[in-house]
């Protein structure tokens, strides 16, 4: 027999030549044993806390893996050792981090389909989507990458040949804390700005979405990031605690509710840490009756239903001009009810299923809930068994499209976070703007026609972050990406991510002599 280390080097080369190989990719077959935690380099198991969580598949409601959230000791652990490559990290030059990061941007390209499988197995979503979310995840770590290099100060000339210059330095070890809709694309929606500017992290993945993230920090080891430098702590609200109260953490940037938001910011204030919150939304997306109707539809559709329509910044307020909104609702209608729900991993599935139960319950209560105070559910809204009996306890529903709606219902209110559309019809633009602003969230806002000048006029005067003209939630990793109001606040992506991810060194030098004033 060949011992077991002689076998392990074999691994990793076999998966690379053999993407899929080490990895079962069938639904309702994966299963993991190995230790979800990752600090100084390598997987292993957290040194104290060890609560156990179970980990789904939502295809099947099958348990994956079991996992162990982290005491106070381990976040301590990897918090110490991020300190420790941060040493090394933050005095190497932008082009020299540029490389690793470039590296590493190679390696999840070549590992894209394998990364899009696990992300699959654990979050529920389409393979289709899960690439796309892999595609964009390489490309932000590209993005900033380009960026690393270019990364500087200004130099200010004072009287008398004295001068200034400013040094844009890193802040040292940041916390991420991540939601489940995103796994993999959140970690790097974090981690590529803030590694760029010579940041560590430690990244703690929300305690359902544990899997993919620590294949991200393996990957970074193996493009030459010093060990350390990316860490992964798992667990819950505990977890997360440790993390934001940690004297040695500088910066915390968080995905997620908007309650748990304001926990963060308070947290954050006891140690004066600046924060990113990316939070919840109810975006509103406006269709003009000049629109090019089959693009406001696919756009609709595209607002809605992406990733089971657990999207924060999902455009769920879709206001129709009256004008057209029998043809609008009848056409929108007839695309939804073709959506193909089912096996997520099967190549021709478009939504797969919901998170777990819990949320597909709060989900199926938010319709309940509309169909109570009036909305009528023109399809959808069930739940839905596919006929593969492997399926039968996962976590399924159909999208659903809510018509008769109106501004004070539930459903137009709250955040329903599940494929859930609902419907309203307007009459003028002045209305609409008034109705669409008329929301504690800020994150995102649509607008569909053809008359330019109205679409610039109304995104302009939408209280959001990040406003999409004649189409949504596409997501170029150039453009600054974050909300206003309670969406929260700091930007992912784009150059304005830079300012999140690091501070601004002053110096003042002196040519003369020094003219005191005693
Ligand atoms: N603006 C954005 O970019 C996005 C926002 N979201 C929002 O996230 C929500 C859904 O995600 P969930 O994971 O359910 O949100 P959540 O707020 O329950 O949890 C988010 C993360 O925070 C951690 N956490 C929870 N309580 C904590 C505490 N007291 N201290 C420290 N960490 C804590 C969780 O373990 C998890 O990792 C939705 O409201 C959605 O809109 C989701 C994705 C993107
Ligand atoms: C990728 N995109 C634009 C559909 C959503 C990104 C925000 C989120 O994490 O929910």
């Amino acid at each position: 027999m060949v011992p077991r280390p002689l076998l392990q080097p074999l691994v990793p080369r076999l998966r690379r030549l053999l993407p899929g190989l080490a990895m079962s990719s069938a639904t309702g077959s994966f299963s993991l044993q190995q230790p979800l935690n990752y600090r100084g380099g390598a997987r292993l198991q957290p040194a104290d806390g060890g609560q156990v969580e179970e980990v789904y598949e939502p295809a099947t409601g099958r348990v994956i893996a079991k996992l162990l959230c982290s005491g106070e000791k381990e976040v301590d652990l990897a918090v110490q050792s991020a300190k420790a490559a941060f040493k090394v990290w933050s005095q190497m030059s932008g082009m020299e981090r540029c490389r690793v990061l470039l590296e590493a941007a190679r390696i999840i390209r070549e590992q894209r389909d394998e990364i899009a499988t696990l992300e699959t197995i654990n979050n529920g979503k389409s393979i289709f989507e899960a690439r796309a979310d892999i595609d964009v995840s390489w490309q932000c770590l590209e993005y900033y990458a380009g960026l690393a290099g270019s990364l500087a100060g200004e130099h200010i000339q004072l009287p008398g040949g004295s001068f200034g210059y400013t040094r844009r330095e890193p802040l040292g070890v940041c916390a991420g804390i991540g939601a489940w809709n995103y796994p993999f694309q959140i970690a790097c929606w974090k981690a590529a700005p803030a590694l760029a500017c010579g940041n560590a992290m430690v990244f703690k993945p929300s305690p359902f979405t544990p899997i993919s993230v620590v294949r991200l920090a393996e990957i970074f080891t193996q493009a030459g990031m010093p060990k350390g430098l990316f860490n992964v702590v798992q667990g819950g609200v505990a977890t997360g605690q440790f993390l934001c109260h940690h004297p040695d953490v500088a910066k915390i940037s968080f995905t997620g509710s908007v309650p748990t938001g304001v926990k963060i910011m308070e947290m954050a204030a006891k140690g004066i840490k600046p924060v990113t919150l990316e939070l919840g939304g109810k975006s509103p997306l406006i269709i003009f009756s000049d629109c090019a109707l089959e693009n406001a539809v696919n756009g609709a559709l595209m607002a809605n239903f992406l990733t089971q329509g657990e999207v924060c910044c999902n455009g769920t307020r879709v206001f129709v001009e009256r004008k057209i909104l029998d043809t609008f609702t009848k056409e929108v209608v007839k695309r939804t009810q073709k959506i193909k729900v089912g096996d997520p991993l099967l190549e021709d599935t478009r939504m797969g299923a919901l998170i777990n139960r819990p949320h597909l319950d709060r989900v199926q209560n938010f319709i309940k809930q509309a169909k109570e105070q009036g909305a009528q559910v023109l399809c959808g809204g069930d739940l839905y068994a596919p006929d593969d009996p492997k399926l039968k306890n996962g976590f399924y529903m159909r999208p659903c499209v809510l018509g008769n709606c109106t501004d004070d219902m539930t459903c137009v209110k709250e955040e329903i976070f599940g494929p859930v559309m609902s419907i309203l019809p307007f009459d003028t633009e002045e209305e609409v703007v008034e109705r669409a602003n008329n929301t504690k969230f800020g994150l995102a806002g649509g607008v569909f026609t053809r008359d330019i000048q109205k679409a610039h006029r109304v995104v302009a005067a939408l209280n959001a972050g990040m406003c999409f003209i004649n189409n949504y939630n596409v997501s170029p990793v150039e453009l600054p990406f974050g909300g206003y109001k309670a969406s929260g606040f700091g930007r992912e992506n784009g150059r304005a991510a830079i300012e999140y991810y690091s501070q601004l060194k002053t110096v003042c030098v002196e040519m003369g002599d020094v003219e005191s004033v005693f």
